[in-house]
């Protein structure tokens, strides 16, 4: 088996604030093979950023260690920073360059020659779909012209390795469907992505792997479906009469313990979660209607990265998304220095 191209070892990183220190990042052990397209999935303020300006040299941890690309990222910073590519949130904010200007310095920043800083940039440029728009300032470009302009800016090194925060937060549906497909068209040319996302659909769509952070700790860390498919399907029968509600338990309290009582629109009914959802679901109404049960309705409905974030925390992502995180007491670091 390969190396991994990610490797920490119990990474932590506090920091200190206005009502005591704040665990930014606790203990955490991630490994990622070459190739990979993960996805760090977490409420704001959970700790993905954090994750990522440790692992590109951004930030010092407080204890623990990673080795990303094969180096250590605080001994060999400038090896780390070789070898991968960063986008942070919000870059590329109205600079009243030229983006293939952008571009072509960025290349000579790494210390790449100006004729494979060109053609890496024409590749690029392509790539990323930013012909049209390559040779206007970047203060004219569109969200999402800037954000593919930052993805290209990351990649003109041709690092093995990009990270990706939060590529798409404030663009439209349609410019985000774009981005999405662009960043997978670098994966598939082989480039490893590790991104932060709070999009679960984002996740779910695009990452091989999910690594699901709550306050700072890995909750889950699976492929979307295998999450998914370990809390079943939800099964919501709506029945004809109350007296109904009770049979329908004593029938289904084997299947699913947690099986409960509900209303489904203004009818009393029963919900509960099977592994095997649609198969049950069609030999339930079966045993109901065997047992003169009256079903008004059955519905099936498939589990979200939602549905499995509250199932391990007792919160929705979106409600947990909602809650103010703490302030910052140390400014975030610059890009890496090339
Ligand atoms: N420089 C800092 N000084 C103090 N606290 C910080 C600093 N940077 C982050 N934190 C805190 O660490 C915790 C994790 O923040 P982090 O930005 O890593 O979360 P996140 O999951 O990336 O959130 P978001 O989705 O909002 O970007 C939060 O409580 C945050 O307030």
């Amino acid at each position: 088996m390969n190396a991994p191209i990610i490797e920490t070892t119990a990474l932590t990183k506090t920091f200190p604030g206005r009502r005591g220190t704040v665990e930014a990042v606790r203990s955490l052990d991630l490994r990622v093979e070459p190739g990979e397209l993960v996805a760090l999935l977490g409420p704001n303020g959970a700790g993905k950023s954090t994750t990522l300006r440790m692992l590109t040299t951004l930030l010092p941890p407080t204890s623990g260690a990673a080795r990303v690309a094969g180096f250590d990222v605080v001994r060999e910073q400038g090896d780390v920073r070789r070898h991968i590519g960063y986008v942070g949130q919000g870059n590329g904010a109205g600079s009243i360059q030229r983006g293939r200007d952008e571009l072509l310095n960025a290349g000579r920043s790494y210390g790449m020659s100006a004729a494979d800083t060109r053609e890496r940039a024409a590749h690029l440029v392509d790539a990323l779909d930013l012909g049209g728009v390559v040779d206007r300032t970047v203060q004219t470009m569109s969200g999402g012209q800037r954000r593919r302009l930052d993805i290209a800016l990351g990649m003109i090194h041709a690092p093995a390795l990009l990270f990706l925060d939060e590529p798409s937060t404030g663009l439209d549906p349609q410019n985000r469907a774009h981005l999405q497909e662009q960043v997978l068209d670098l994966h598939r040319a082989g480039t490893t992505v590790v991104l932060t996302t709070h999009y679960l659909d984002e996740a779910d769509a695009m990452a091989q792997r999910v690594v699901v952070v709550d306050h700072g700790r890995v909750i889950a860390d699976d492929t979307p479906q295998h999450l998914k498919d370990g809390l079943g399907v939800r099964v919501t029968v709506a029945l004809t009469g109350t007296d109904e509600v009770a049979r329908t338990l004593a029938l289904v309290g084997d299947a699913d313990p947690e099986a409960h009582a509900v209303e489904v629109d203004g009818r009393p009914g029963v919900a509960l979660r099977h592994r095997d959802g649609t198969a049950y679901a069609a030999d339930l109404v079966r045993r109901l209607g065997d047992a003169g049960v009256g079903v008004a309705g059955i519905e099936v409905v498939r589990p979200t990265l939602d549905d499995v974030f509250l199932s391990l925390t007792g919160r929705s992502l979106r409600e947990a998304d909602g809650q103010p995180a703490d302030q910052p007491t140390e400014q975030p670091a610059d890009q890496p220095a090339a």
